[in-house]
């Protein structure tokens, strides 16, 4: 019988995408330690991707080095910008193909894949216009006969490291500004899902791009991977992932003290005050909760709704989420896919659990399907309190837990008690409360009467253990470059 997976991958319009492969000094690299990718809707296999070692490592970045300076020095803003604008192309051109391989490693829905495609190519797009502003200035010099000037220089060899919830636009988010600034980098895909940054990696090659600026490096082993932290060639280190494996990489890091950026985790508030438009909240409550089955950094991970309103808010999301239809990602009926693993599944229903146990009560949900894959039924909590860990803990999953609240005060201080400040939103037609609340959540990214804060234009990142840097607009090239002061002097 051919299975989910076959069948989707016989309809690929380009089979040659699917890839299992590293990328390495410009050549696709077989070897025969492999790991196997697993497709989360049904628990198999979708294929066995290369596994890298510590040499494959070394030779990455070497070639990854000895490539930079040729690729930045005979080449401008402009002509890098082409490069990249022809690889935007060739994503939408594909974008289809891309989707279908997003959809079958990570497991979210087609729609939702097809939507991370054109949202990663549009890091693309925006850095390949942003290639052609690195502007440099001159400053008035305090010594007669001199000119002070500044300009700015690619940081050299720049490793990339993402996590497998967005499998596209992690890698474009960065690869996207590194290669604009004149940089080659070294990526370490997910090892959940590797298969679209392969993908991904080919169509860069067939846009034009020098083979050896972009070098892939998949594999399981840790050790090997941490490589890109302590070897002297690499000078950038940009990671996207868990709060714990970005602070040990930060810390190997500074041993040859590489500019270092860190995307890390969320426990976003998400508060609802009684001058709310509540058909609004509860629309943005199911974007930012649900997207990605809850597996998103930025998800609302806390819902705080104003005691007056509390009932009326939580019957709405809770009809909401039961028109919600559970299943594989590209069934075209499917609105919530799987999560990632069995140990997603396990988290998301043990602060269920807990929070059962210390008196939340389910509205709808709670359960673990009886079906092959990894899924977990979308599920709303009542009567949630600080004392349970779905309030001070990132679930990663599709659990919304309603928290009441009585005032603004409360409110703020509740969404700031914790240690991470990704994303927060808030709801309120009140204007003087938008402000002051905008400015008091202690987070680097604020949603206000909406749950959709991310795009190519929007700087993204965090602050406190959420991270440090930013991604994404007019800021993001500057993650990727140097400043080199020049001064002219005795003319
Ligand atoms: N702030 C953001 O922009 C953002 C975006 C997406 C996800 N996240 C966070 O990522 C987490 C989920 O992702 P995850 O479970 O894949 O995180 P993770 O930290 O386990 O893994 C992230 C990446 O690091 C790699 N890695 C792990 N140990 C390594 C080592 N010793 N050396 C080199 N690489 C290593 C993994 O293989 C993976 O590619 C969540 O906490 C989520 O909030 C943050
Ligand atoms: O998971 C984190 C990234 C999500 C986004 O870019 O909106």
């Amino acid at each position: 019988m051919v299975s989910y997976q076959e069948q989707a991958l016989s309809n690929l319009q380009d089979p040659s995408l699917f890839i299992g492969d590293a990328f390495i000094d410009g050549k696709w690299v077989s070897k025969n330690k492999k790991f196997v990718v697993t497709e989360p809707s049904t628990g198999t296999s979708l294929g066995q991707v290369t596994d890298c070692d510590l040499e494959d490592f070394k030779n990455a970045i070497l070639s990854a080095k000895n490539a930079q300076k040729s690729y930045f020095q005979d080449t401008t803003g402009a002509s890098r910008g082409a490069l990249l604008r022809k690889w935007y192309d060739l994503i939408m051109e594909n974008k289809t193909d891309i989707a279908t391989i997003l959809c079958l490693e990570n497991g979210k829905t087609f729609a939702e894949a097809l939507g991370e495609v054109v949202y990663a190519a549009g890091f693309i797009s925006w850095f390949a216009e942003e290639a052609t502003r690195a502007y440099g200035v001159t400053i008035p010099s305090s010594t007669p006969r001199t000119t002070l000037l500044t300009i700015r220089e690619p940081v050299g060899v720049c490793a990339i490291i993402t996590p497998w919830n967005f499998p596209a636009a992690m890698i474009t988010r960065k690869v996207g500004p590194a290669l604009a600034a004149g940089n080659t980098v070294v990526i370490k895909p997910p090892s959940e899902t590797p298969y679209t940054c392969l993908a991904l990696t080919k169509l860069a090659v067939e846009a034009g791009l020098p083979p050896a600026v972009i070098q892939v490096c998949p594999t399981k082993n840790r050790e090997a991977a941490t490589e890109l932290a302590t070897n002297p060639m690499v000078h950038k280190i940009s990671f996207t992932g868990s709060t714990a494996v970005g602070e040990m990489l930060a810390k190997l890091a500074t041993g040859t003290l590489k500019k270092v950026s860190l995307e890390l985790g969320g426990n976003a508030p998400f508060i609802v005050f009684d001058d709310a438009d509540i058909d609004l909240a509860v629309e943005g409550a199911m974007f930012c909760k649900f997207r990605c089955s809850g597996q998103t950094c930025v998800c609302a991970n806390r819902i705080y709704v104003q005691k007056g309103i509390a009932k009326q808010f939580t019957a709405k999301l809770v009809e909401k989420v039961a028109a919600l239809h559970v299943g594989p990602g590209l069934d075209a009926s499917t609105t919530q896919g799987p999560l990632v693993n069995r140990a997603a599944v396990e988290k998301v229903a043990s602060h269920v659990q807990d929070a059962v146990s210390k008196g939340a009560r389910i509205e709808i949900g709670g359960k673990t399907p009886d079906a092959a894959g990894f899924f977990h039924m979308p599920t709303v909590l009542s009567g949630v309190t600080p004392s349970m860990i779905v309030s001070h803990e990132e679930t990663f999953g599709p659990l919304a837990p309603v928290i009441e609240f009585e005032t603004e005060d409360e409110a703020i201080r509740l969404a700031n008690d914790t240690e991470f400040g990704l994303a927060g939103y808030f709801f309120s037609r009140d204007v003087s409360r938008v402000l002051r609340v905008g400015q008091s959540l202690q987070v680097g990214i604020v949603g206000v009467n909406t749950g959709k804060v991310s795009a190519p234009e929007a700087p993204f990142g965090g602050v406190k253990e959420s991270g440090y840097g930013k991604e994404g607009s007019l800021y993001g090239l500057e993650e990727y470059q140097v400043i080199k002061s020049i001064t002219i002097g005795n003319w």
